[in-house]
């Protein structure tokens, strides 16, 4: 990929020209464009600030992370204004895509281990940048790792990242719910002690066994069920057996991670050591293995949204049943959660006899007691019967609601407040101070992205000085932990799930962005205001 750090980014829609959308998330729509002055070919993301509820403080530390950040694994952003009642992103762009949309065009059963090693060690080398700096990224996975042209890896979206050091972010670090169920570490959704730098980890071992099936585990089952099994059952690993394909080193690895005391996995420093890397190959290697034979990603984005759309017509034909779509939603990667008991319920109840997972996807072996530090048994993928008798006794839709309780049971408060508080809905926003969340009020009550946008100075979050960064102890279970035993199998697919329930921002900006140009083009949802609608520059 191309290295432009002295090229200046124009902060107007007009300079850029917009091609097909090559990606779509909870928050935002990613086009292939053309940055005219420069001649360069770019990627933006444009968020729609009016149409959804997006959450501007999780905005403001998205675009802020990925301007300051500073590391060739690490996807930058060249520069972000706002146009009209878009906030648009331009980044460098990932021909490639995500790994995600690379198995699902062309890797269904996952990739090739030297790939996977390749993969993860470039994905680890981030890690280690960030949590030196001091922040948790919280959403690693395979439709965040994107790949360019050449092979070049890079770990995308900061929709969700932490920085542990913000006096204003440490308690949203440690007590706040966010991520992705299918990659959360048992620890994010527990909300017992908080969480650190581990949390990473854990996803990363799950984005391992992703890489190596093709989908993470438990991906099939409604979120719920993916928490429920997450605290309950013991951690998804590969099966010495049934994953005969891959080396003890890999397995070893993914086995290091997913322990579920964040304390006895190792930091991302120490993995970077581990032995599995000694299959990792340069990164030309991706392009000519994966990349090869590829169509463009644009096409690529189009046929999967199409499939996706038809399985979603499909779906309501046969059920006209609202958990149904929802749980195709899920698998989509988008999230609509819906924390009542009674939908608890009917999300456990979807399960039904027929749907029981297979061994990699049970957790493998019993549900655990407790916590499971320590607990050391390898499980043979031939134990079947251990297997189905740990899932059928998670199938029942009662069981299922008796075990959601209990586990609940050790959230900090009530357990449906709990789950309300845990998850990334507002409570932030209402107790961030005004330093923390530059938002302007509006007459209507509302909140402005003005300052957000104009006022870079109050960002609280980013790098920190590096002698603050030195002074905690990021590293301090470094030496502590050996890397743990192989636990059993697993199994897995892929959604995002990064719940952003956001607070309604669309009275203010109704009532304060009135002077809309005119459009000059569409695309999709998307549309190009003139240049004269002079943008806010989000000064870097
Ligand atoms: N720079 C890029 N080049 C190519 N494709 C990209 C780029 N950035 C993002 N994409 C594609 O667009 C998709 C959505 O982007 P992104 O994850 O940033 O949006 P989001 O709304 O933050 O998503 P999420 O649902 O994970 O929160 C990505 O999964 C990826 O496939």
């Amino acid at each position: 990929m191309e290295d432009v750090p002295d090229k200046k980014f124009p902060l107007y829609g007009k300079d850029y020209k917009l091609y097909e959308e090559v990606g779509e998330g909870v928050s935002a729509t990613v086009y292939r464009a053309l940055c005219i002055p420069l001649n360069m070919i770019v990627a933006i993301k444009v968020l729609d600030l009016e149409k959804c509820n997006n959450d501007l403080d999780g905005i403001r530390r998205e675009v802020q992370t990925m301007c300051l950040i500073n590391h060739p694994n690490l996807l930058q952003a060249h520069c972000s204004f706002t146009s009209g009642h878009n906030l648009w992103v331009v980044m460098p762009y990932m021909a490639g895509g995500s790994c995600l949309h690379i198995m699902k065009s062309a890797y269904p059963e996952g990739f090739e281990e030297p790939v996977i090693a390749t993969l993860l060690r470039e994905v680890l080398k981030a890690l280690v940048y960030l949590h030196a700096q001091g922040h948790i990224h919280r959403d690693v996975k395979a439709g965040n790792i994107l790949i360019d042209s050449n092979g070049a890896v890079k770990l995308a979206d900061f929709g969700v990242s932490a920085c542990m050091f913000d006096t204003g972010d440490r308690q949203r670090s440690r007590n706040t719910f966010v991520g992705t169920p299918c990659w959360m570490a048992p620890e994010v959704m527990q909300q017992l002690h908080g969480y650190d730098f581990k949390a990473d980890i854990w996803s990363f071992g799950i984005t391992a066994l992703e890489l190596a099936h093709g989908h993470a585990p438990f991906s099939k089952y409604p979120p719920m069920k993916v928490l429920l099994m997450t605290l309950q059952n013991a951690p998804p690993g590969l099966d010495y057996e049934r994953d005969k394909r891959f080396s003890k080193a890999f397995k070893d690895l993914v086995a290091a991670c997913l322990v579920k005391d964040p304390k006895k996995r190792p930091t991302s420093e120490k993995l970077l050591k581990h032995a599995f890397f000694k299959h990792a190959r340069s990164t030309d290697y991706l392009s000519r293995t994966i990349l090869e034979g590829l169509a463009p990603l644009g096409e690529r984005f189009s046929r999967l949204k199409e499939k996706e759309a038809a399985l979603l017509v499909q779906n309501k034909a046969l059920y006209e049943d609202k958990e149904q779509l929802s749980q195709q939603e899920y698998i989509r990667g988008i999230s609509e959660w819906n924390f009542n008991l009674e939908d608890l319920k009917r999300q456990a109840a979807m399960i039904q006899d027929d749907d029981v997972p297979h061994a990699e996807d049970s957790g493998a072996r019993k549900q655990e007691k407790g916590d499971n530090v320590g607990f050391q048994v390898e499980r043979r993928s031939s134990d079947r019967t251990d297997v189905s008798n740990a899932a059928s006794s998670k199938e029942d839709p009662g069981d299922d609601l008796h075990d959601l309780k209990s586990s609940l049971a050790s959230f900090p408060i009530k357990p449906l407040q709990a789950l309300k508080d845990c998850f990334d809905v507002g409570e932030d926003n209402v107790t961030a101070t005004e330093e923390q969340l530059p938002l302007q009020s509006s007459p209507e009550g509302g909140s402005a992205p003005r300052q957000l946008i104009s006022d870079h100075k109050k960002f609280s979050s980013g790098p920190l000085p590096e002698n603050v960064a030195a002074s905690k102890k990021i590293t301090s279970d470094c030496d502590r932990d050996p890397l743990q035993p192989k636990y059993p199998s697993e199994r897995n697919y892929s959604g995002p799930l990064s719940y952003r329930q956001r607070r309604d921002v669309n009275n203010f900006l109704a009532a304060d962005d009135t002077s809309e140009g005119p459009v000059v083009q569409r695309k999709g949802r998307f549309k190009v205001i003139s240049a004269d609608h002079s943008p806010k520059a989000m000064a870097l």
